[in-house]
């Protein structure tokens, strides 16, 4: 054991910290734990989340990182039973109490609710949209025929494919960092990624194309961040229903009504959008979504709006329109080879 020398901060417990009697903060407010994963995207949403927490619950956070399966592998996450691997380590860290709020992504987060777990407030959403990051300052349309495009997520590539660009599409994996350092490199010629992580990582100078909805429509709930707590921190679910946005909460709902819906009988790749809009009797919500065939060959699109407040059952009717439609045999279907497929 050794003597902390005079100048070092004084060592205390977790148990000590919470209940400090010598800072300013009363025993009844001990200071937040914001867990978090260790890339540089999680860490940056975190933070963001822990400045909202300070400056609307008037509460002290700390950031705890916790590591995740889906960081420490390198297989492809479709192997590991997808992004969940990223969300189900920061919730066994809530169960046990080792922290009391988690930050995901929310396009991340499994659409089934997990015992004991509040999805407590989905805060004002980033732009949902993806973008292309490619060399020379090149658009999609710009890129050569055979150019190599990274992406490892069968909604871009399917959606990539359906454009007829004859791009040689590779699966790669990595943080956002890594897939950029690969179009630098020369590895790959582009790649595509969520405008939101770029943004809040100050990297959007990057971007070469915004890419518009109508040819890449998004992932469930991209865009938007998701924070939990222990749903029997009932002071805590409260405190943070601050942080709410509703008109992000009413679209996210809507697109995660739609996977769910599908998620039952097909799991071909997805894209779905929901924007609050002006409509003739106020503001209502404008539903879009695509499945398609993997190879991108068949694709089953529809749109539909509604009232706000019922953004579930338009996203749960708007998908089983889709499987009248035959979306759950997608997965099936033949291959439709484009010239370059
Ligand atoms: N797939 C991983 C992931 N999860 C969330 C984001 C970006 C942030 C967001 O969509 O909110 C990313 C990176 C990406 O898709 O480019």
């Amino acid at each position: 054991m050794t003597t902390p020398r005079p100048s070092s901060p004084p060592l205390r417990s977790p148990e000590q910290r919470r209940g400090d009697p010598g800072s300013s903060a009363p025993v009844s407010t001990p200071v937040l734990r914001l867990g978090t994963r260790a890339s540089a995207l999680a860490t940056t949403q975190s933070g963001l989340v822990a400045d909202l927490v300070r400056e609307h619950l008037g509460r002290e956070v700390e950031l705890v990182e916790v590591a995740t399966e889906g960081d420490r592998s390198t297989a492809p996450l479709a192997s590991m039973g997808g992004t969940g691997v990223f969300v189900s380590a920061l919730r066994d860290a809530l169960l046990a109490g080792t922290v009391d709020i988690a930050v995901h992504s929310l396009k991340d987060l499994p659409t089934t609710p997990a015992d004991g777990i509040a999805l407590a407030a989905v805060p004002l959403r980033e732009d949902p949209r993806d973008v292309v990051v490619a060399r020379d300052n090149l658009t999609l349309g710009e890129l050569p025929v055979g150019s190599r495009l990274g992406t490892g997520s069968p909604r871009r590539v399917s959606q990539l494919e359906a454009l007829g660009l004859g791009l040689d599409l590779q699966g790669i994996r990595g943080n956002v960092d890594t897939r950029i350092r690969k179009v630098r490199d020369g590895e790959v010629d582009a790649v595509v990624l969520a405008r939101a992580g770029l943004a809040r990582l100050g990297r959007l100078d990057e971007v070469t194309e915004v890419l518009d909805p109508l040819q890449m429509l998004p992932a469930p709930g991209q865009g938007a961040l998701a924070i939990e707590c222990r749903s029997d921190d009932t002071d805590l679910v409260a405190a943070l229903a601050q942080l709410e946005d509703p008109a992000t909460r009413a679209a996210v709902t809507a697109e995660r009504a739609v996977l769910s819906t599908l998620e039952a009988g097909c799991s071909a790749p997805l894209g779905a959008l929901a924007e609050v809009v002006e409509g003739e009797d106020g503001e209502e919500l404008w539903l879009r979504a695509v499945v398609l065939s993997v190879d991108g060959g068949l694709s089953v699109r529809m749109s539909t709006t509604g009232p706000v407040s019922q953004a579930e059952s338009l996203g749960t009717r708007l998908a089983s329109s889709m499987l009248d439609e035959g979306v759950a045999d997608l997965m099936e279907a033949p291959p439709v080879r484009n010239q370059h497929a």
